[in-house]
Parts: structure tokens; C-alpha cells; sequence
């Protein structure tokens, strides 16, 4: 079983365009659909479509269409009541594959909605629970802090724990890694600039030329401060996963990308639909990839099944730790 907690749950709202953006006109978009959206929701969506049992944990109020969109997904969720609507979150699709997104801030959680999920939280993160996914922003009105808080709540259970946030956020998970650390965190390469300093061209771009070093010091730093874990999704140029036995780069296999929306979240879900059944790092890598990949290649908001998913089109191959490691801002 997996649990992922959407504390900022969206509607994702993709509209399709026939001609690219510009700026200042009037648009007729080709196509509208609306998926149910957020991180952990959507982590939800591909696990569940692999076979395995998840659980998307978020707050709504009954009558939000999310929870129709969940309903139609099939996603099994758990409700803490609050009573604004999700926000809604915008996808601007053009004809080359670029998506431009517009994310609402939603609304404020008050302290006690906040503390009925953390309760929900604990209560689904015992017992066959292998992982908790904590992911996404953090809606106005909850501290940035609160990740870190969570990952400390749940550290006496027997559940791994993977984060996937940016900005404040995980600048406050990053500082308090010494107090409380998750088992992963799923860091993309502007978020590792966020971390570090470095840029994230710099980073995508090195790996796109054959040298992921500079992503793997950045983890790395991230390991030698407790994170178990790291594995950073690098867009185009593919993915790196480093741990404490080493340090592994897979290239995404040439494909035309048609909407990288949901492509971290999918490889995410990859890396834990084979960390569930056993796999190596490098493996771990290869299907994270594999699954970002698919999703980048689907329309919109659309997320892989096992059936787009191609594992054999990924080569993983290790990377030598480089001795000088980059300082982690924390
Ligand atoms: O605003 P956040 O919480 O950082 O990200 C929300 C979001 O952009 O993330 C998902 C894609 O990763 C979308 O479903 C959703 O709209």
C-alpha cells in the first residue's frame, strides 16, 4: 500500500491550443479536459493504474467536483472536510509539446483541518503501508515547516517516507534534515537549484551532454545529510539517483514530448512500484525514467499505465562519486 498526502489538491484544467501562445490575444482553445491534480494525487493515479492498492489522502468538501474526477478515476481517497473548493490549476498545451501552467495558490487550511490530516495520516501510514508519499505545495495558511514536522510524527512507524515539494517548503525540510529525514526526496533540477545555489540549466544541460556530475554532487550532499535516498528527475536529460552505495544516471530514450505535466509525479510513482517489489537502485532509476518518459509523451494531464510504459528503452549506468561535494544551502 501506498498513502500520498495532497495537502493542495488541484482540478487540472488542460486546454489545447491549435497555434502557439501568444501573449496579449484572444486563443480558441481545440479541446478542454479536467483531471483531478496535485502531486500526491496524481502519484496516486499511476500506482493505482499499475495494480498496486493506494490511498490519495487530501481535504475537499463533498460536493467538489474532485472527488466526481477521483470517483471516475478510480482513485480510492480519503476526505479530511473542509469547506472551500480545490483550486483550479491551468495547462496551456501547444502544438510543439510546450506546456505552460498556471497554478492557483489555494485556499488557506486552518490549523485544525491540518491537524485532522496529520491524525488521518498516522492512522493510514501503520499497518501494510510500505510508503507515504508527501507531496506538492503547501496551501497559504500551513507552515513551511510542516513536511518536516510530518516526516518527524511518522519516524517511530515502519513506513518509508518520500517528499517532493519545492521552495519554502523544502528549503525548511532541507534545514531540518538533521532532526527529521525522509527516506527520499524527489528533487527536479530547478528544485536542486533551490537546494544548492547551482543552476538548474547548468545541471540539465551537463546531463544532457553526458555528464550528470554535477546532479550527483548535489545529491550526494543530500545523502551525506541523512536523505537515504535522492533521485532528481532532470526533464529532458533523464534522471539521477544517488544513495549511500552509489550513484546511478539513465538518459530519457528520444521521444516527442506532448506534456511534461505529471512526469515527475509518474516517475516518482515508478521509482516506488519497483522499490515495492524488491528492485536494485539502478532498476529503481530505470523504471522511474521509463514512467516519466510515458507520461511526457501523453496529452495533458494523462498519466502511464503499465501498457505505455517502455523499461527496456532506458540504460542506467553508474556514476563515480566526485570527491569535492557542493554545499548544500540549508
Ligand atoms: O502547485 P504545486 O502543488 O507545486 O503543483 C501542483 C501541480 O502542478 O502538480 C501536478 C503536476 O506535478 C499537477 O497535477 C498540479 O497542478
Amino acid at each position: 500500500m501506498i498513502v500520498t498526502l495532497t495537502a493542495n489538491p488541484s482540478i487540472d484544467r488542460t486546454v489545447t491550443l491549435t497555434s502557439p501562445l501568444e501573449r496579449g490575444s484572444v486563443h480558441r482553445a481545440a479541446a478542454a479536459v479536467s483531471d483531478p491534480g496535485g502531486k500526491g494525487v496524481n502519484v496516486a493515479r499511476v500506482v493505482t493504474a499499475a495494480g498496486v492498492p493506494a490511498i490519495a489522502l487530501l481535504p475537499g468538501s463533498a460536493d467538489d467536483p474532485l472527488f466526481t474526477s477521483l470517483n471516475d478515476h478510480n482513485i480510492d481517497y480519503r476526505r479530511v472536510d473542509v469547506a472551500s473548493p480545490a483550486r483550479i490549476n491551468l495547462t496551456i498545451s501547444e502544438p510543439d509539446g510546450t506546456t505552460t501552467k498556471i497554478n492557483e495558490p489555494g485556499a488557506v487550511l486552518s490549523t485544525e483541518s491540518r491537524r485532522h490530516l496529520a491524525d488521518r495520516l498516522r492512522q493510514l501510514a501503520g499497518g501494510q503501508t510500505a510508503w507515504v508519499v508527501l507531496a506538492g505545495s503547501l496551501p497559504p495558511g500551513v507552515p513551511d515547516n510542516w513536511y518536516a514536522e510530518l516526516c518527524r510524527t511518522l519516524a517511530h512507524l515502519p513506513v518509508r517516507i518520500a517528499v517532493d515539494t519545492s521552495e519554502e517548503p523544502l528549503l525548511a525540510l532541507a534545514r531540518g534534515l538533521s532532526m527529521s529525514t525522509p527516506n527520499l526526496l524527489k528533487p527536479n533540477s530547478e528544485e536542486l537549484a533551490q537546494l544548492t545555489g547551482a543552476s538548474a540549466k547548468d545541471i540539465e544541460s551537463a546531463a544532457a551532454q553526458g555528464d550528470p556530475t554535477l546532479a550527483v554532487q548535489l545529491c550526494r550532499t543530500l545523502v551525506e545529510q541523512g536523505v537515504e535516498t535522492v533521485l532528481a528527475t532532470l526533464g529532458a536529460a533523464g534522471a539521477v539517483l544517488v544513495d549511500s552505495t552509489g550513484a546511478w544516471y539513465a538518459q530519457s530514450p528520444p521521444m516527442i514530448p506532448r506534456s511534461t505535466v505529471g512526469a515527475g509525479d509518474s516517475s516518482l510513482a515508478g521509482y516506488l512500484l519497483a522499490q515495492i517489489e524488491g528492485a536494485a537502485p539502478a532498476q529503481c532509476l530505470q523504471r522511474a525514467v521509463a514512467y516519466g518518459c510515458a507520461a511526457a509523451a501523453l496529452p495533458g494531464t494523462a498519466l502511464p499505465t503499465p501498457a505505455d510504459v517502455d523499461i527496456a528503452s532506458v540504460v542506467v549506468t553508474p556514476v563515480a562519486i566526485p570527491a569535492q561535494h557542493a554545499p548544500v544551502i540549508a
